[in-house]
């Protein structure tokens, strides 16, 4: 399998404080890498790194085999589409959800101006939203709507890799359930490549291929994700596993994680 993202040796200061200590991770082709760690560990610091939000002090990043400028093109910027906790970040709320959707479509050249309006219907589809939402403004949805949105807007210039940082614990739990369906669905349609961060196990259990640990800035674990929740290789793993209470009852079906006594 080809490698979607190398990242090598990349390192953040924010101040005296390392944020990332020399992180190296590998990230497989149409494969979803589930990130965790506790509060601080740094998690979000890679996911804005990694989309170039944030330059690094050190290290390099690889986009399939494209190495990553500090300054990116616009191109290797739509390359890598971000989804945060808060859909609003993305949304613009004086925008309707036309123009949200239609502005990336055409910024980024995925469609002509003709093609627009059928593309902007067949991303609401995708996210399982009805056409009439496009005359409408993010205020009008429910937070589990919008953030429904922010996925189809972060879809629509089609990106090589998708990052969700934490793109469900702001929602009500069943929404939660009902976002997180909607992930799996569209990484099998579509192939996706993502990373995906959460704090929560049941989250981790139910998208990812593989899991990441982090902690005080370091990668400390890399594992596939039936390792990781039955034979997790540091001690750290197992901290965070025997600290989850009672594991999520069923996030999706075969989603399961029941800690082990
Ligand atoms: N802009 C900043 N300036 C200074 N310190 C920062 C900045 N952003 C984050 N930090 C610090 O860097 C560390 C890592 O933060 P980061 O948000 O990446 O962690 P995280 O694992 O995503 O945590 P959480 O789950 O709480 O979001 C934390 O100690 C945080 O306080």
């Amino acid at each position: 399998m080809e490698l979607a993202l190398q990242v090598n040796n990349l390192t953040v200061h924010y101040g005296g404080f390392t944020a990332l200590d020399r992180i190296n991770l590998n990230l497989q082709q149409h494969t979803t890498l589930g990130l965790v760690g506790e509060s601080g560990s740094g998690k979000s610091t890679l996911a804005r790194v990694i989309a170039g939000l944030i330059t690094p002090d050190e290290g390099q990043i690889l986009l399939g085999a494209q190495a990553l400028n500090k300054k990116r093109s616009r191109e290797q910027r739509k390359m890598i589409q971000m989804i945060f906790q808060n859909p609003d970040a993305s949304l613009n709320p004086k925008h309707s959800i036309r123009q949200i959707l239609s502005e990336a479509l055409l910024f980024h050249k995925i469609v002509g101006s003709t093609e627009v309006e059928k593309r902007c219907k067949e991303l609401l589809s995708r996210v399982h939203m009805e056409a009439k939402a496009l005359d409408r403004y993010p205020h009008e949805f429910s937070g589990g709507q919008r953030q429904r949105i922010a996925i189809a807007r972060a879809l629509s210039v089609e990106p090589s890799l998708l990052i969700a940082d934490e793109p469900t614990s702001a929602l009500d739990v069943s929404v939660q359930r009902s976002v997180l369906e909607l992930f799996n669905t569209l990484k099998a349609e579509l192939n996706l490549t993502m990373l995906f961060i959460s704090h929560d196990l049941g989250v981790i259990h139910a998208i990812s291929d593989t899991v990441a640990v982090m902690r005080q800035g370091k990668l400390v674990e890399i594992s596939s994700k039936d390792q990781f929740f039955t034979r997790p290789e540091t001690e750290y793993s197992r901290e965070l596993l025997s600290a989850v209470p009672k594991m999520p009852k069923s996030i999706l079906s075969g989603g399961l994680y029941e800690p082990r006594t």
